[in-house]
């Protein structure tokens, strides 16, 4: 997969190139390039941001410079690729989403700033039939799409095949069942009095099966009634729904 990330704060992406992504990239699993916006900015002061229509705080994004951007970034690899907007008023980024996203041969992530890109850039983008997807992590206000391309970069990559050591652990993560992940526990066997779970002690493979989903189910129902309810019908057997 090759990732391409556009903004004008370069090294905020300096993380993807760390520990888990980094050693991806390093085994050729991944190619990130990151791309300085302001490259392709044709006045003195380099200017990305321009007043809003209609006037309100703030400022917007540039149509010209993000449209140049945009057409010789992805004019650099022939892989078809799907541009991703990070942004509040996005679809929710989800594990479903970065699991569809790991079928990708190309993403290239455009980090809006200040009130945003100019719509006209993606309605540009779509109107030539490039796959576009404006998503939101969270209903939070951050200064800009950084942030939340690391974020999706992390759960993409670390579901692609050969970069996690055990891929049996993406398939137990939070989510990946549609519930989340119980409680963890390892030595010692007693903390400051506090003693790990007997049935996890006791060798016996069914039973602690169970107690770990009875767990996720109870997390889940307490902290996430809403996962619960989006599960599809037959996602429950009925252990689960005598829990
Ligand atoms: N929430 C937010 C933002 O405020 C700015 C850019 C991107 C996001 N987001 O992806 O969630």
């Amino acid at each position: 997969m090759r990732i391409d990330v556009i903004t004008i704060f370069p090294g905020y992406l300096a993380p993807l190139r760390e520990a888990l992504l980094g050693r991806a990239i390093g085994a050729g699993l991944v190619d990130l390039a990151v791309h300085d916006l302001r490259s392709w900015t044709r006045d003195v002061h380099q200017a990305v941001d321009d007043s809003p229509y209609g006037g309100g705080p703030g400022m917007v994004m540039r149509p010209q410079v993000w449209g140049e951007a945009l057409d010789a970034v992805l004019a650099l690899d022939e892989r078809p690729a799907r541009i991703v907007v990070p942004t509040p008023a996005g679809r929710p980024f989800t594990q479903a989403t970065a699991q569809a996203w790991t079928g990708e041969e190309r993403l290239v992530f455009a980090c809006g700033r200040y009130e945003g890109i100019d719509q006209r850039v993606v309605d540009d983008a779509r109107r030539r039939d490039l796959p576009v997807d404006e998503v939101s992590i969270g209903d939070y206000v951050l200064v800009g799409g950084e942030v939340a391309v690391l974020v999706m970069v992390e759960a993409v990559v670390r579901l692609l095949p050969g970069v996690l050591g055990n891929p049996a652990s993406a398939q137990q993560d939070s989510f990946s069942d549609g519930l989340l992940e119980g409680p963890a526990y390892t030595r010692p066997e007693v903390w400051r009095g506090l003693a790990v779970p007997e049935v996890l002690r006791s060798g016996n493979h069914a039973k602690i099966a169970r107690w770990r989903r009875d767990r996720a189910l109870e997390r889940t129902a307490q902290r996430r009634p809403d996962l619960l309810a989006a599960l599809p019908e037959d996602a429950l057997d009925d252990a689960d729904r005598a829990f």
